[in-house]
Protein backbone atom coordinates (compact mmCIF):
# COMPACT_ATOMS: atom_id res chain seq x y z
CA UNK A 1 0.00 0.00 0.00
CA UNK A 2 1.08 3.67 -0.95
CA UNK A 3 2.11 5.88 2.35
CA UNK A 4 -0.28 8.73 2.67
CA UNK A 5 0.18 11.48 -0.40
CA UNK A 6 2.04 14.66 0.80
CA UNK A 7 3.64 13.76 3.48
CA UNK A 8 2.27 14.23 7.17
CA UNK A 9 2.86 15.49 10.33
CA UNK A 10 3.67 13.27 12.42
CA UNK A 11 6.53 13.82 14.42
CA UNK A 12 8.43 11.80 17.34
CA UNK A 13 11.50 9.93 18.39
CA UNK A 14 9.75 7.12 20.37
CA UNK A 15 9.56 3.78 19.07
CA UNK A 16 5.98 2.53 18.90
CA UNK A 17 5.30 -1.17 17.92
CA UNK A 18 2.35 -0.32 15.79
CA UNK A 19 1.08 -3.94 15.76
CA UNK A 20 0.81 -4.40 19.20
CA UNK A 21 -1.83 -1.47 18.97
CA UNK A 22 -4.46 -3.73 16.98
CA UNK A 23 -7.09 -5.75 18.98
CA UNK A 24 -8.92 -7.77 16.58
CA UNK A 25 -10.76 -5.48 13.75
CA UNK A 26 -10.21 -2.19 16.65
CA UNK A 27 -7.20 -0.55 17.30
CA UNK A 28 -6.46 -0.16 20.98
CA UNK A 29 -3.75 1.33 23.24
CA UNK A 30 -2.84 3.67 26.27
CA UNK A 31 -3.65 7.18 25.41
CA UNK A 32 -2.94 8.88 29.12
CA UNK A 33 -0.14 8.61 31.38
CA UNK A 34 -0.94 7.78 34.73
CA UNK A 35 -1.68 4.22 35.66
CA UNK A 36 1.27 1.87 36.90
CA UNK A 37 2.70 -0.25 34.49
CA UNK A 38 0.74 1.29 31.55
CA UNK A 39 3.00 3.45 29.15
CA UNK A 40 1.32 5.68 26.58
CA UNK A 41 1.96 3.62 23.21
CA UNK A 42 -0.83 5.88 21.71
CA UNK A 43 0.54 9.17 21.51
CA UNK A 44 -0.57 11.88 19.66
CA UNK A 45 2.36 11.04 16.93
CA UNK A 46 1.20 7.49 16.31
CA UNK A 47 -2.50 8.23 16.09
CA UNK A 48 -2.00 10.67 13.32
CA UNK A 49 0.08 8.13 11.66
CA UNK A 50 -2.40 5.71 12.25
CA UNK A 51 -5.51 8.16 10.55
CA UNK A 52 -2.84 9.43 7.38
CA UNK A 53 -2.28 5.25 7.02
CA UNK A 54 -6.20 4.62 6.64
CA UNK A 55 -6.39 7.65 4.38
CA UNK A 56 -4.09 6.10 2.23
CA UNK A 57 -6.14 2.26 2.14
CA UNK A 58 -9.04 4.34 1.39
CA UNK A 59 -7.61 5.90 -1.19
CA UNK A 60 -6.22 2.62 -2.85
CA UNK A 61 -9.59 1.15 -2.55
CA UNK A 62 -11.33 4.62 -4.45
CA UNK A 63 -8.43 5.20 -6.77
CA UNK A 64 -10.56 2.76 -9.31
CA UNK A 65 -13.63 5.19 -9.11
CA UNK A 66 -10.80 7.72 -10.12
CA UNK A 67 -11.31 9.77 -6.67
CA UNK A 68 -8.10 11.75 -5.15
CA UNK A 69 -9.23 13.49 -2.40
CA UNK A 70 -11.42 12.29 0.22
CA UNK A 71 -13.84 13.28 2.64
CA UNK A 72 -13.62 11.71 6.57
CA UNK A 73 -15.38 12.13 9.32
CA UNK A 74 -14.12 11.47 12.92
CA UNK A 75 -16.47 11.20 16.05
CA UNK A 76 -15.36 10.47 19.57
CA UNK A 77 -16.66 9.12 22.54
CA UNK A 78 -16.19 10.79 26.10
CA UNK A 79 -12.72 9.79 26.86
CA UNK A 80 -10.54 12.52 28.52
CA UNK A 81 -8.01 11.59 25.77
CA UNK A 82 -10.41 12.65 22.98
CA UNK A 83 -9.05 16.17 23.18
CA UNK A 84 -5.66 15.42 22.49
CA UNK A 85 -6.61 12.96 19.74
CA UNK A 86 -9.20 14.53 17.85
CA UNK A 87 -10.19 18.01 19.15
CA UNK A 88 -8.56 21.73 17.37
CA UNK A 89 -6.09 22.33 19.40
CA UNK A 90 -5.97 26.36 20.40
CA UNK A 91 -6.43 28.16 16.90
CA UNK A 92 -4.18 26.04 14.89
CA UNK A 93 -6.67 23.86 13.58
CA UNK A 94 -4.71 20.71 13.70
CA UNK A 95 -5.21 17.18 16.04
CA UNK A 96 -3.79 13.76 15.86
CA UNK A 97 -6.35 12.68 13.18
CA UNK A 98 -7.27 15.43 11.93
CA UNK A 99 -3.92 16.51 11.49
CA UNK A 100 -3.04 13.22 10.29
CA UNK A 101 -5.46 13.18 7.56
CA UNK A 102 -5.69 16.97 6.26
CA UNK A 103 -1.58 16.42 5.87
CA UNK A 104 -2.26 14.30 3.56
CA UNK A 105 -4.42 16.36 1.63
CA UNK A 106 -7.89 15.07 2.28
CA UNK A 107 -10.86 16.71 4.26
CA UNK A 108 -12.78 15.95 7.13
CA UNK A 109 -15.68 16.27 8.99
CA UNK A 110 -15.76 16.56 12.56
CA UNK A 111 -18.65 15.22 14.68
CA UNK A 112 -17.74 15.93 17.92
CA UNK A 113 -19.58 13.68 20.76
CA UNK A 114 -20.84 10.84 18.65
CA UNK A 115 -21.19 7.02 18.83
CA UNK A 116 -19.79 4.46 16.58
CA UNK A 117 -22.82 3.29 14.72
CA UNK A 118 -23.53 7.03 13.89
CA UNK A 119 -19.89 7.38 12.31
CA UNK A 120 -20.61 4.67 10.00
CA UNK A 121 -24.02 5.72 9.06
CA UNK A 122 -22.41 9.00 8.07
CA UNK A 123 -21.01 6.69 5.16
CA UNK A 124 -24.20 5.97 3.64
CA UNK A 125 -26.48 9.72 4.60
CA UNK A 126 -27.07 11.34 1.26
CA UNK A 127 -26.94 14.85 2.34
CA UNK A 128 -24.51 17.34 -0.12
CA UNK A 129 -25.36 20.43 1.85
CA UNK A 130 -23.77 18.75 4.97
CA UNK A 131 -21.13 17.20 2.70
CA UNK A 132 -22.05 13.51 3.36
CA UNK A 133 -22.05 10.70 2.79
CA UNK A 134 -18.09 10.71 3.76
CA UNK A 135 -15.81 7.96 2.20
CA UNK A 136 -15.29 7.07 5.23
CA UNK A 137 -15.20 7.21 9.10
CA UNK A 138 -13.26 7.42 12.16
CA UNK A 139 -14.26 6.56 15.45
CA UNK A 140 -12.39 7.23 18.12
CA UNK A 141 -13.06 5.16 21.23
CA UNK A 142 -12.41 2.35 23.08
CA UNK A 143 -15.78 1.10 24.43
CA UNK A 144 -16.04 0.15 27.64
CA UNK A 145 -12.26 0.42 29.02
CA UNK A 146 -10.63 2.10 31.61
CA UNK A 147 -10.02 5.83 31.60
CA UNK A 148 -6.71 5.68 29.97
CA UNK A 149 -7.06 3.85 27.15
CA UNK A 150 -8.58 5.22 23.69
CA UNK A 151 -8.57 3.48 19.92
CA UNK A 152 -9.73 3.89 16.78
CA UNK A 153 -12.77 1.91 13.92
CA UNK A 154 -12.75 2.70 11.50
CA UNK A 155 -16.09 2.35 8.65
CA UNK A 156 -16.70 2.40 4.70
CA UNK A 157 -19.84 2.01 3.36
CA UNK A 158 -19.60 -1.65 3.29
CA UNK A 159 -19.23 -1.91 7.28
CA UNK A 160 -16.35 -2.31 9.76
CA UNK A 161 -13.05 -2.85 8.55
CA UNK A 162 -12.03 -6.52 9.22
CA UNK A 163 -8.63 -7.52 11.07
CA UNK A 164 -6.31 -8.32 8.20
CA UNK A 165 -7.37 -4.25 6.45
CA UNK A 166 -6.23 -3.11 10.08
CA UNK A 167 -3.14 -4.91 10.24
CA UNK A 168 -2.05 -3.35 6.75
CA UNK A 169 -2.55 -0.35 7.85
CA UNK A 170 -1.20 -0.46 11.20
CA UNK A 171 2.28 -1.84 9.41
CA UNK A 172 1.92 1.61 6.43
CA UNK A 173 1.14 3.62 9.87
CA UNK A 174 4.60 2.62 10.83
CA UNK A 175 6.25 3.02 7.75
CA UNK A 176 4.71 6.98 7.59
CA UNK A 177 5.61 7.51 11.31
CA UNK A 178 8.98 6.23 10.41
CA UNK A 179 9.19 8.61 7.07
CA UNK A 180 8.06 11.49 8.93
CA UNK A 181 10.79 11.48 12.01
CA UNK A 182 13.23 11.95 8.75
CA UNK A 183 10.59 15.30 7.54
CA UNK A 184 11.59 18.71 8.18
CA UNK A 185 8.84 20.89 10.22
CA UNK A 186 7.86 23.06 7.23
CA UNK A 187 7.65 20.48 4.76
CA UNK A 188 5.16 18.92 7.14
CA UNK A 189 3.25 22.58 7.92
CA UNK A 190 3.28 22.95 3.85
CA UNK A 191 1.67 19.89 3.14
CA UNK A 192 -1.15 20.49 5.19
CA UNK A 193 -3.78 20.95 2.58
CA UNK A 194 -7.21 19.55 3.62
CA UNK A 195 -10.05 21.39 4.51
CA UNK A 196 -12.04 20.87 8.08
CA UNK A 197 -15.63 21.36 8.58
CA UNK A 198 -17.98 20.95 11.62
CA UNK A 199 -21.21 18.82 11.21
CA UNK A 200 -23.40 18.31 14.10
CA UNK A 201 -24.30 15.02 12.44
CA UNK A 202 -25.87 13.36 15.90
CA UNK A 203 -29.28 15.17 14.94
CA UNK A 204 -29.14 14.33 11.96
CA UNK A 205 -28.94 10.18 12.98
CA UNK A 206 -31.38 10.43 15.25
CA UNK A 207 -33.85 12.05 13.14
CA UNK A 208 -33.53 8.81 11.39
CA UNK A 209 -34.14 6.70 14.90
CA UNK A 210 -37.01 9.02 15.27
CA UNK A 211 -39.00 8.45 12.18
CA UNK A 212 -38.52 4.98 12.00
CA UNK A 213 -40.49 4.49 15.21
CA UNK A 214 -42.62 7.14 14.43
CA UNK A 215 -43.14 4.26 10.75
CA UNK A 216 -44.09 1.57 13.07
CA UNK A 217 -46.68 3.46 14.77
CA UNK A 218 -48.38 4.45 11.64
CA UNK A 219 -46.63 7.76 10.91
CA UNK A 220 -48.17 8.85 14.65
CA UNK A 221 -45.80 12.27 16.00
CA UNK A 222 -45.73 11.77 19.54
CA UNK A 223 -46.13 7.50 19.48
CA UNK A 224 -43.73 7.27 22.97
CA UNK A 225 -47.10 10.25 24.58
CA UNK A 226 -47.03 8.81 28.11
CA UNK A 227 -44.57 5.95 28.47
CA UNK A 228 -41.68 6.94 31.27
CA UNK A 229 -38.44 5.78 30.12
CA UNK A 230 -35.26 6.34 31.63
CA UNK A 231 -31.69 6.14 30.23
CA UNK A 232 -28.46 5.75 31.73
CA UNK A 233 -25.45 6.34 29.49
CA UNK A 234 -22.67 5.67 31.77
CA UNK A 235 -21.21 9.14 30.93
CA UNK A 236 -20.51 7.83 27.81
CA UNK A 237 -21.41 9.32 24.17
CA UNK A 238 -25.26 7.62 24.58
CA UNK A 239 -26.91 10.88 26.28
CA UNK A 240 -28.35 11.99 23.01
CA UNK A 241 -30.67 9.37 23.00
CA UNK A 242 -32.87 10.85 25.29
CA UNK A 243 -33.10 14.43 24.23
CA UNK A 244 -32.88 13.91 20.62
CA UNK A 245 -35.20 10.61 20.03
CA UNK A 246 -37.08 10.16 22.84
CA UNK A 247 -38.42 13.60 23.68
CA UNK A 248 -39.44 13.57 20.17
CA UNK A 249 -41.28 10.38 19.98
CA UNK A 250 -43.15 12.05 23.52
CA UNK A 251 -41.53 9.81 26.16
CA UNK A 252 -41.27 11.01 30.20
CA UNK A 253 -37.45 10.73 30.47
CA UNK A 254 -37.02 12.04 34.08
CA UNK A 255 -34.51 10.53 36.07
CA UNK A 256 -32.24 9.57 33.41
CA UNK A 257 -28.91 9.52 34.93
CA UNK A 258 -25.18 9.87 33.74
CA UNK A 259 -26.04 11.75 30.91
CA UNK A 260 -22.82 13.98 30.74
CA UNK A 261 -20.38 12.74 28.86
CA UNK A 262 -17.46 11.95 31.54
CA UNK A 263 -14.24 10.76 30.77
CA UNK A 264 -13.46 9.57 33.80
CA UNK A 265 -17.14 7.25 34.57
CA UNK A 266 -17.43 8.30 37.79
CA UNK A 267 -20.66 6.69 38.20
CA UNK A 268 -20.33 2.81 36.61
CA UNK A 269 -18.39 1.49 33.46
CA UNK A 270 -20.41 1.70 30.82
CA UNK A 271 -20.58 -1.74 30.08
CA UNK A 272 -24.46 -3.63 29.91
CA UNK A 273 -22.51 -6.68 30.73
CA UNK A 274 -21.65 -5.03 34.10
CA UNK A 275 -23.63 -6.41 36.87
CA UNK A 276 -23.22 -2.87 38.61
CA UNK A 277 -24.08 -0.86 35.92
CA UNK A 278 -27.28 -2.84 35.34
CA UNK A 279 -27.79 -2.73 38.91
CA UNK A 280 -27.78 1.28 38.60
CA UNK A 281 -30.34 1.49 35.74
CA UNK A 282 -32.74 -1.90 37.45
CA UNK A 283 -32.71 0.85 40.72
CA UNK A 284 -33.62 4.18 37.92
CA UNK A 285 -36.43 2.13 36.79
CA UNK A 286 -37.51 1.80 40.43
CA UNK A 287 -37.05 4.78 41.83
CA UNK A 288 -39.07 6.64 38.95
CA UNK A 289 -41.60 3.70 38.27
CA UNK A 290 -40.48 4.10 34.82
CA UNK A 291 -41.78 1.79 31.86
CA UNK A 292 -39.00 0.91 30.86
CA UNK A 293 -35.10 1.55 31.70
CA UNK A 294 -32.53 1.78 28.62
CA UNK A 295 -28.45 1.28 29.44
CA UNK A 296 -25.76 2.14 26.57
CA UNK A 297 -22.35 1.53 26.45
CA UNK A 298 -19.36 4.15 26.16
CA UNK A 299 -19.95 4.27 22.43
CA UNK A 300 -23.56 2.94 21.81
CA UNK A 301 -22.56 -0.24 19.50
CA UNK A 302 -24.04 -1.92 22.84
CA UNK A 303 -27.45 -1.81 25.40
CA UNK A 304 -29.64 -3.28 26.82
CA UNK A 305 -33.06 -2.53 28.70
CA UNK A 306 -34.80 -2.99 32.20
CA UNK A 307 -38.48 -3.64 32.02
CA UNK A 308 -41.05 -1.73 34.41
CA UNK A 309 -40.48 -4.70 37.11
CA UNK A 310 -36.80 -4.33 37.22
CA UNK A 311 -36.29 -7.32 35.05
CA UNK A 312 -32.45 -7.08 33.66
CA UNK A 313 -33.51 -7.49 29.56
CA UNK A 314 -29.82 -8.11 28.86
CA UNK A 315 -27.65 -11.11 27.77
CA UNK A 316 -29.52 -14.20 26.55
CA UNK A 317 -32.59 -11.90 27.24
CA UNK A 318 -31.84 -9.40 25.07
CA UNK A 319 -30.88 -11.90 22.45
CA UNK A 320 -34.29 -13.82 23.32
CA UNK A 321 -36.17 -10.59 22.69
CA UNK A 322 -34.56 -9.14 19.53
CA UNK A 323 -34.98 -12.94 18.29
CA UNK A 324 -38.85 -12.75 18.61
CA UNK A 325 -38.96 -9.40 17.11
CA UNK A 326 -37.08 -10.66 14.12
CA UNK A 327 -38.82 -14.03 13.99
CA UNK A 328 -42.07 -12.33 13.88
CA UNK A 329 -40.83 -10.50 10.39
CA UNK A 330 -38.77 -13.24 9.30
CA UNK A 331 -40.21 -16.78 10.30
CA UNK A 332 -37.72 -19.20 10.04
CA UNK A 333 -34.57 -17.19 9.74
CA UNK A 334 -31.53 -18.27 11.24
CA UNK A 335 -30.10 -16.77 14.54
CA UNK A 336 -26.62 -15.98 14.82
CA UNK A 337 -24.58 -16.05 18.07
CA UNK A 338 -21.77 -15.87 20.45
CA UNK A 339 -20.24 -18.85 21.68
CA UNK A 340 -21.30 -19.05 25.63
CA UNK A 341 -25.39 -18.21 24.64
CA UNK A 342 -27.26 -20.64 26.90
CA UNK A 343 -28.78 -24.17 26.11
CA UNK A 344 -32.01 -22.37 26.55
CA UNK A 345 -31.96 -20.03 24.30
CA UNK A 346 -31.52 -22.26 21.27
CA UNK A 347 -34.54 -24.55 22.99
CA UNK A 348 -36.33 -20.72 22.88
CA UNK A 349 -35.08 -19.90 19.45
CA UNK A 350 -36.01 -23.21 17.96
CA UNK A 351 -39.05 -24.56 19.86
CA UNK A 352 -40.87 -21.93 20.81
CA UNK A 353 -40.31 -19.06 17.74
CA UNK A 354 -39.33 -21.48 14.92
CA UNK A 355 -36.23 -20.15 13.90
CA UNK A 356 -32.47 -21.81 13.30
CA UNK A 357 -29.79 -20.74 16.80
CA UNK A 358 -26.39 -20.94 15.03
CA UNK A 359 -24.15 -20.51 17.93
CA UNK A 360 -20.82 -19.15 16.46
CA UNK A 361 -17.94 -18.22 18.13
CA UNK A 362 -16.97 -15.39 20.53
CA UNK A 363 -16.67 -11.94 18.90
CA UNK A 364 -18.92 -9.30 17.41
CA UNK A 365 -16.84 -9.35 14.43
CA UNK A 366 -17.00 -13.18 13.80
CA UNK A 367 -21.28 -12.94 14.62
CA UNK A 368 -21.87 -10.54 12.09
CA UNK A 369 -19.07 -11.76 10.02
CA UNK A 370 -20.87 -15.41 9.87
CA UNK A 371 -24.71 -14.43 9.24
CA UNK A 372 -23.84 -12.27 5.96
CA UNK A 373 -21.61 -15.71 4.88
CA UNK A 374 -24.77 -17.67 5.79
CA UNK A 375 -26.66 -15.38 3.57
CA UNK A 376 -24.24 -15.46 1.01
CA UNK A 377 -24.54 -19.48 0.76
CA UNK A 378 -28.47 -19.61 0.67
CA UNK A 379 -28.91 -19.83 4.29
CA UNK A 380 -31.18 -16.35 5.26
CA UNK A 381 -30.30 -14.82 8.36
CA UNK A 382 -31.51 -11.47 9.79
CA UNK A 383 -29.77 -10.81 13.64
CA UNK A 384 -26.12 -11.82 14.00
CA UNK A 385 -26.14 -11.34 18.05
CA UNK A 386 -23.95 -11.40 20.70
CA UNK A 387 -24.41 -11.84 24.64
CA UNK A 388 -22.27 -8.33 25.71
CA UNK A 389 -25.46 -6.75 23.86
CA UNK A 390 -23.56 -6.19 20.14
CA UNK A 391 -26.27 -7.22 17.77
CA UNK A 392 -26.97 -6.08 14.19
CA UNK A 393 -29.61 -6.64 11.87
CA UNK A 394 -29.65 -7.55 7.69
CA UNK A 395 -32.37 -4.11 7.87
CA UNK A 396 -29.66 -2.01 9.27
CA UNK A 397 -26.87 -2.61 7.00
CA UNK A 398 -25.26 -5.54 9.22
CA UNK A 399 -24.28 -2.64 11.45
CA UNK A 400 -23.93 -3.05 15.52
CA UNK A 401 -26.09 -0.35 16.78
CA UNK A 402 -26.96 -0.04 19.70
CA UNK A 403 -29.66 2.64 19.43
CA UNK A 404 -30.97 0.54 16.76
CA UNK A 405 -31.40 -2.36 19.35
CA UNK A 406 -33.40 -0.47 21.21
CA UNK A 407 -35.70 1.35 18.67
CA UNK A 408 -36.96 -2.02 17.70
CA UNK A 409 -38.14 -2.04 21.17
CA UNK A 410 -39.22 1.10 20.72
CA UNK A 411 -41.03 0.00 17.68
CA UNK A 412 -42.91 -2.40 19.14
CA UNK A 413 -44.04 -0.41 22.24
CA UNK A 414 -45.72 1.59 19.77
CA UNK A 415 -47.20 0.13 17.55
CA UNK A 416 -48.79 -1.85 20.67
CA UNK A 417 -49.80 1.18 22.02
CA UNK A 418 -51.43 2.66 18.91
CA UNK A 419 -54.01 -0.65 20.03
CA UNK A 420 -53.74 0.15 23.55
CA UNK A 421 -52.34 3.13 25.07
CA UNK A 422 -51.98 2.10 28.53
CA UNK A 423 -49.17 -1.27 27.45
CA UNK A 424 -46.08 -0.55 28.80
CA UNK A 425 -42.88 -2.90 28.95
CA UNK A 426 -45.27 -5.98 29.11
CA UNK A 427 -45.29 -6.41 25.71
CA UNK A 428 -41.39 -7.03 25.52
CA UNK A 429 -41.62 -8.93 28.43
CA UNK A 430 -44.75 -11.15 27.38
CA UNK A 431 -42.40 -12.19 24.02
CA UNK A 432 -39.63 -13.78 26.10
CA UNK A 433 -42.21 -15.92 28.30
CA UNK A 434 -40.87 -19.67 27.93
CA UNK A 435 -37.04 -18.57 28.28
CA UNK A 436 -35.35 -21.40 30.42
CA UNK A 437 -32.87 -19.64 32.47
CA UNK A 438 -30.17 -21.69 34.36
CA UNK A 439 -30.17 -20.45 37.98
CA UNK A 440 -26.57 -20.26 38.26
CA UNK A 441 -24.12 -18.82 35.51
CA UNK A 442 -20.66 -17.94 36.01
CA UNK A 443 -17.67 -16.75 33.68
CA UNK A 444 -14.19 -17.54 35.57
CA UNK A 445 -11.17 -16.54 33.57
CA UNK A 446 -7.70 -18.52 33.67
CA UNK A 447 -4.37 -16.68 33.40
CA UNK A 448 -1.65 -18.21 31.22
CA UNK A 449 1.35 -17.08 32.46
CA UNK A 450 3.13 -16.38 29.53
CA UNK A 451 6.60 -16.57 31.35
CA UNK A 452 5.87 -19.83 32.92
CA UNK A 453 8.45 -22.71 32.38
CA UNK A 454 6.10 -25.21 30.94
CA UNK A 455 5.22 -22.78 27.92
CA UNK A 456 8.66 -24.18 26.86
CA UNK A 457 8.96 -20.56 25.30
CA UNK A 458 6.26 -21.51 23.33
CA UNK A 459 2.94 -18.98 22.69
CA UNK A 460 0.01 -18.78 24.87
CA UNK A 461 -2.27 -19.52 22.23
CA UNK A 462 -0.27 -23.41 21.96
CA UNK A 463 -0.16 -23.67 25.36
CA UNK A 464 -3.81 -22.75 25.64
CA UNK A 465 -4.99 -25.24 22.81
CA UNK A 466 -2.96 -27.86 24.51
CA UNK A 467 -5.17 -27.16 27.54
CA UNK A 468 -8.41 -27.49 25.42
CA UNK A 469 -7.36 -30.42 23.68
CA UNK A 470 -6.52 -32.66 26.40
CA UNK A 471 -9.44 -31.67 28.25
CA UNK A 472 -11.57 -32.66 25.26
CA UNK A 473 -9.79 -36.09 25.99
CA UNK A 474 -10.59 -36.01 29.39
CA UNK A 475 -14.37 -35.52 28.49
CA UNK A 476 -14.54 -38.37 26.15
CA UNK A 477 -13.84 -40.69 29.19
CA UNK A 478 -16.49 -39.02 31.50
CA UNK A 479 -20.44 -40.74 31.24
CA UNK A 480 -22.03 -37.71 32.05
CA UNK A 481 -20.16 -35.74 29.99
CA UNK A 482 -21.48 -34.84 26.66
CA UNK A 483 -19.00 -32.99 23.75
CA UNK A 484 -21.68 -30.34 22.17
CA UNK A 485 -22.30 -32.03 18.53
CA UNK A 486 -21.71 -28.54 17.22
CA UNK A 487 -19.46 -26.64 18.06
CA UNK A 488 -17.33 -23.53 16.51
CA UNK A 489 -14.69 -22.92 18.90
CA UNK A 490 -12.87 -24.13 22.37
CA UNK A 491 -14.40 -27.39 23.65
CA UNK A 492 -18.54 -26.94 24.98
CA UNK A 493 -19.72 -29.61 27.23
CA UNK A 494 -23.39 -30.62 28.36
CA UNK A 495 -24.15 -32.51 31.71
CA UNK A 496 -25.10 -32.32 35.27
CA UNK A 497 -28.02 -30.43 33.74
CA UNK A 498 -26.18 -27.98 32.32
CA UNK A 499 -23.38 -26.80 30.20
CA UNK A 500 -19.78 -25.31 30.30
CA UNK A 501 -17.61 -23.82 27.57
CA UNK A 502 -13.83 -23.21 27.74
CA UNK A 503 -11.88 -21.66 25.38
CA UNK A 504 -9.40 -19.51 24.46
CA UNK A 505 -9.78 -15.40 24.98
CA UNK A 506 -10.32 -13.18 21.68
CA UNK A 507 -7.32 -10.92 22.75
CA UNK A 508 -5.74 -11.99 25.99
CA UNK A 509 -3.60 -14.73 27.85
CA UNK A 510 -6.64 -16.23 29.29
CA UNK A 511 -9.38 -19.25 28.94
CA UNK A 512 -12.36 -18.00 29.85
CA UNK A 513 -14.80 -20.59 31.39
CA UNK A 514 -18.42 -20.52 30.89
CA UNK A 515 -20.15 -22.57 32.93
CA UNK A 516 -24.48 -22.93 33.27
CA UNK A 517 -26.23 -24.98 35.54
CA UNK A 518 -29.48 -25.67 37.26
CA UNK A 519 -28.16 -25.86 41.11
CA UNK A 520 -24.57 -24.82 42.81
CA UNK A 521 -23.89 -28.41 43.30
CA UNK A 522 -24.06 -29.24 39.36
CA UNK A 523 -22.38 -26.19 37.92
CA UNK A 524 -19.42 -27.56 40.76
CA UNK A 525 -19.34 -30.53 39.48
CA UNK A 526 -18.92 -29.24 35.78
CA UNK A 527 -16.25 -26.71 37.77
CA UNK A 528 -14.50 -29.71 38.99
CA UNK A 529 -14.57 -32.18 35.82
CA UNK A 530 -12.69 -29.07 33.98
CA UNK A 531 -10.35 -28.72 37.06
CA UNK A 532 -9.13 -32.40 37.10
CA UNK A 533 -8.10 -31.75 33.36
CA UNK A 534 -6.02 -28.76 33.24
CA UNK A 535 -4.35 -29.67 36.65
CA UNK A 536 -1.78 -30.29 35.34
CA UNK A 537 -1.09 -27.45 33.57
CA UNK A 538 0.95 -25.46 35.68
CA UNK A 539 0.89 -22.54 33.54
CA UNK A 540 -2.74 -21.72 34.13
CA UNK A 541 -4.33 -20.05 36.79
CA UNK A 542 -6.65 -21.76 38.16
CA UNK A 543 -7.23 -20.52 41.60
CA UNK A 544 -10.65 -18.44 41.08
CA UNK A 545 -11.86 -21.90 39.74
CA UNK A 546 -10.61 -23.38 42.71
CA UNK A 547 -12.07 -21.16 45.00
CA UNK A 548 -15.60 -21.20 42.79
CA UNK A 549 -15.62 -25.20 43.32
CA UNK A 550 -14.76 -24.96 47.35
CA UNK A 551 -17.35 -22.54 48.00
O1 LIG B 1 -12.56 -13.44 24.35
P1 LIG B 1 -12.80 -12.43 25.44
O2 LIG B 1 -11.56 -12.00 26.14
O3 LIG B 1 -13.85 -12.92 26.40
O4 LIG B 1 -13.36 -11.11 24.76
C1 LIG B 1 -14.44 -11.17 23.88
C2 LIG B 1 -14.96 -9.80 23.53
O5 LIG B 1 -13.89 -9.01 23.10
C3 LIG B 1 -14.20 -7.69 22.67
O6 LIG B 1 -14.64 -6.97 23.75
C4 LIG B 1 -15.22 -7.72 21.57
O7 LIG B 1 -15.65 -6.41 21.30
C5 LIG B 1 -16.41 -8.55 21.94
O8 LIG B 1 -17.22 -8.66 20.81
C6 LIG B 1 -15.98 -9.91 22.42
O9 LIG B 1 -17.05 -10.65 22.85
Amino acid sequence: MAAAQGGSAVSSSEKVDFLKLQNGSDIRGVAVAGVEGEPVNLTEPATEAIAAAFAAWLLNKKEADGLRRLRISVGHDSRISAHKLQLLKGDCCQNAVTHGITAAGHDILQFGLASTPAMFNSTLTEDERNHLPVDGAIMITASHLPYNRNGLKFFTSDGGLNKADIKDILECASKIYEESAHSKRQEREDASRGVVNSVDYMSIYASDLVQAVRKSAGDKEKPLEGLHIVVDAGNGAGGFFVDKVLKPLGAVTTGSQFLEPDGLFPNHIPNPEDKTAMKAITQAVLDNKADLGIIFDTDVDRSAAVDSSGRELNRNRLIALMAAIVLEEHPGTTVVTDSVTSDGLTVFIENKLGGKHHRFKRGYKNVIDEAIHLNSIGEESHLAMETSGHGALKENHWLDDGAYLMVKLLNKLAAARTLDSSIGSKVLTNLVEGLEEAAVTVEIRLKIDQNHADLKGGSFRDYGEAVLRHLENAIGKDPNLHKAPKNYEGVRVSGHGGWFLLRLSLHDPVLPLNIEAPTKDDAVKLGLAVLAAVSEFTALDVMALNKFVQQ
